[in-house]
């Protein structure tokens, strides 16, 4: 497979590693929103920053190039991307997080939520560790969490950072050297705190979940998640 890196920072590098380990090619890798030829792609693989990923994305829907997109920060656009997508009838992928172990982890978030809904003495709170150059908080992870719960959970309705109002589950977002990203969900009653954690070691779960997202996308057309591709919950 032909690929194109739309951001080649941190995570564009480990993915270089990861697709050319698994037999594909690097036919363009950038940091600009242009000067490339987006058409020798056979996929396109974005983690840019977050006011360039829009961009990015509906270029390829223009140019009929699938694409997976895993920039966070972004997604005030999320919608009209969509729309965008069906319009032009191209093959579109965002993830907050491409991991393996984060999507089982958002499952068991899901399932502790229903779990948890039925019982009023437990309060939840997220916290997400990041490292010290991420432009956005809290994480597009934390807020996949947190939706998550609000769907599932009868009494929150919003998300917010540090938040001590009702109804709303408070985010604390801490920022150190060299984290490649840590989330925990807490639930603490007067008498004891459940939590249940997902630490990545390196960034390099992430990238294979964007390559083998890439491999599945490349032939289809439509916006899915990383729950087709790994079919999993
Ligand atoms: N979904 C997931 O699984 C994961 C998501 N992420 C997200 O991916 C994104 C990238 O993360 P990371 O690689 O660590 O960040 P980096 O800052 O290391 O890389 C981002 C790169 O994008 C470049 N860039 C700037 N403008 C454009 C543009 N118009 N088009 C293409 N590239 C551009 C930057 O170049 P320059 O420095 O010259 O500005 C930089 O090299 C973040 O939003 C992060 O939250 C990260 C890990 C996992
Ligand atoms: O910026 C990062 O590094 C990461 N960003 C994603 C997020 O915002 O959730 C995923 C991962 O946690 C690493």
């Amino acid at each position: 497979m032909k690929i194109a890196l739309l951001g080649y920072g941190k995570m564009g590098k480990t993915i270089e590693k990861i697709a050319i380990q698994r037999g594909h090619t690097i036919v363009i890798k950038t940091n600009d929103e242009d000067g490339y030829d987006i058409t020798q792609a056979d996929v396109a693989i974005d983690f840019s920053v977050p006011n360039a990923a829009f961009f990015n994305i509906i270029k390829c829907f223009k140019h009929g190039v699938p694409v997976i997109s895993g920039t966070t920060g972004w997604l005030d656009n999320f919608k009209k991307a969509k729309a965008l997508c069906e319009e032009e009838n191209g093959a579109f992928i965002y993830a907050s997080n491409f991991s393996l172990g984060v999507n089982i982890f958002f499952e068991l978030n899901k399932q502790l939520a229903k779990m948890m809904s039925k019982i009023e003495s437990y309060k939840v709170s997220l916290e997400e560790i990041h490292h010290t150059q991420k432009l956005d908080a809290p994480s597009g992870t934390a807020i996949t969490l947190a939706e998550s719960i609000i769907s599932e959970h009868d009494s929150y309705s919003d998300w917010s950072l540090l938040s001590k109002k009702e109804n709303t589950i408070p985010i604390s977002a801490k920022r150190l050297d060299d984290v490649s990203g840590t989330h925990a969900v807490s639930y603490t009653s007067n008498t004891d705190t459940i939590t249940i954690e997902h630490e990545a070691h390196s960034r390099e779960g992430f990238a294979l979940g964007a390559v083998i997202a890439a491999e599945w996308l490349q032939d289809k057309t439509g916006v899915y998640t990383m729950k087709d591709v790994l079919n999993i919950g």
